[in-house]
């Protein structure tokens, strides 16, 4: 048995944390690979090592004095060598952060150091041998993960070495500059080296006791989710589901390695098995809700437009030329929607309706903001009838205007647009009906 462990920062933020996690590992020797976070928060409010490298990095890119600022990181990690009796001196890599902050060697270096630090520690803690990310993460030109020399680089470097703490979140470009992946990119780190060692089993530990049917911060104490499909957990973090990177899937999908989310703090937990295809039947008819606010939609009506050969495409291109990427289309005979991150969209607006103005001519243009998005998503939602009924009628109840409705052809998975203030009340609306009272 062969697993890679990888820890969050909630797992690594203190010392208290991190005998937790040494004894986790030692418990099992198939523990072998281990791919650390940065220090995260302690409590509530306190801010993680990976914002404050940021921080004071654009304080030295600027010119500013940063020396308090670097004091005050190497400090959260002095607390923690301290609080292990660790003989460990972190000083020599701090010259080497602070001189290279000086010549604003990147943010992308900066924000790295928090895991690239965490990672010796790590590895002097467990005593494991340590393996700098920077060697066997690659990125190519474009700035894109290059899968298959990671791969290569991963194998041969690992070959002959049985056990090792690589820490996540970075890599670096051919010529060793160093590149991260988009933040919570650690949980990718891990799912890329599964891969590579051809692991059976991708342990992700976090502070929640598995994938929870919802965010824990919306609704009190919500259930478990036992198990769940890549397909299902890969719509539910896109959507906003925290826990795992939405990009961390593709790697152990594609070599049928499962992972499982466990609770650092309640290691007896069994947790949340993520896996390719299971006849496990699910508690609920639906497996998770997730969401995200921040949402437009752009509203296009023109009669006969169905019959208009072209008329989609013409529309699209409008968003293409600005570079903004569209999430979802509902359509009906002779009216569109496009929905597209309202961030996104605000700087490009005018450009957009101008020229989706002239490439269609539309009878009517209208632009409806500050929408949320909720995903009700499920295996088992294709064979109970009546799903779509019962999420409606939860929102009517709890007087929730539904502004659009979208379901993926798979019949997996129903998207409702919703005002951003109806946001939580329309997720609690459908955690009650189909897991509270299960009505
Ligand atoms: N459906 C969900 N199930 C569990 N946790 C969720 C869910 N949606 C959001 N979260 C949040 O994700 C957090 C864990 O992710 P993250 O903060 O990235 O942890 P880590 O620091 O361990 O990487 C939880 O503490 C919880 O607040
Ligand atoms: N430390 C990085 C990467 C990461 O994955 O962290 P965490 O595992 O704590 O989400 C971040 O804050 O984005």
């Amino acid at each position: 048995m062969k697993k890679v462990v990888k820890f969050g920062g909630s797992s690594l933020a203190s010392a208290e944390q991190f005998r937790k996690v040494g004894k986790i590992i030692l418990a099992e020797d198939s523990r072998r690979y281990v791919v650390p976070s940065a220090p995260g928060k302690r409590y509530t409010g306190d801010t993680k090592v990976t914002d404050m490298l940021y921080q004071c990095y654009y304080a030295a890119a600027n010119g500013e004095d940063f020396d308090g600022q670097i004091k005050q990181i190497k400090a959260r990690y002095n607390e923690i060598i301290g609080g292990l009796n660790l003989k460990l001196s972190l000083d020599k890599e701090f010259e080497t952060i602070a001189e290279n902050f000086k010549n604003k060697a990147g943010s992308d270096y900066a924000a790295s150091r928090g895991e690239y630090l965490n990672g010796i520690l790590m590895a002097a803690f467990i005593g494991y041998p340590f393996v700098d990310s920077a060697e066997v993460i690659r990125f190519n030109k474009d700035g894109e993960f290059d899968a298959e020399t990671t791969d290569r680089l991963l194998k041969e470097k690992l070959k002959d070495m049985p056990k090792a703490v690589i820490p996540g979140f970075y890599g670096a470009y051919e010529d060793g500059k160093i590149k991260t992946f988009s933040r919570g990119g650690s949980d990718v780190t891990g799912s890329i080296v599964a891969r590579a060692v051809e692991a059976d089993l991708y342990e992700n530990w976090t502070d929640v006791s598995g994938f929870l049917v919802t965010d824990p911060r919306l609704i009190e104490d919500p259930v478990t989710i036992d198990v769940i499909t890549y397909k299902e957990l890969r719509e539910l973090s896109y959507m906003g589901a925290t826990v795992l990177h939405e990009d961390a899937i593709f790697p152990v999908r594609k070599a049928g390695i499962p992972i499982n989310i466990k609770n650092t703090n309640r290691p007896g937990d069994k947790g949340t098995m993520i896996v390719a295809s299971t006849c496990h039947k699910p508690d609920y008819t639906i497996t998770g809700i997730a969401g995200k606010k921040g949402f437009v939609a752009i509203n296009i009506e023109k009669d006969m437009m169905n019959s208009e050969i072209g008329f989609g495409r013409k529309v699209l291109e409008e968003f293409e030329k600005q570079g903004i990427s569209f999430e979802h289309i509902p359509s009906g005979i002779d009216t569109m929607s496009i929905v597209v991150h309202q961030d996104e969209f605000e700087e490009k607006e005018q450009q957009v309706l101008a020229g989706i103005q002239r490439a269609v001519n539309p009878d009517y243009l209208e632009v409806e903001g500050d929408m949320a998005l909720v995903a009700v998503v499920g295996r088992a939602m294709k064979s109970n009838r009546g799903t779509a009924g019962r999420i409606f009628s939860a929102l009517a109840h709890a007087n929730v205007n539904v502004k659009m409705i979208d379901q993926g052809s798979s019949e997996w998975n129903i998207i409702i647009g919703v005002r951003n203030e109806d946001f939580e009340k329309a997720i609690k609306a459908i955690y009650d009906i189909f897991v509270t009272t299960q009505l």
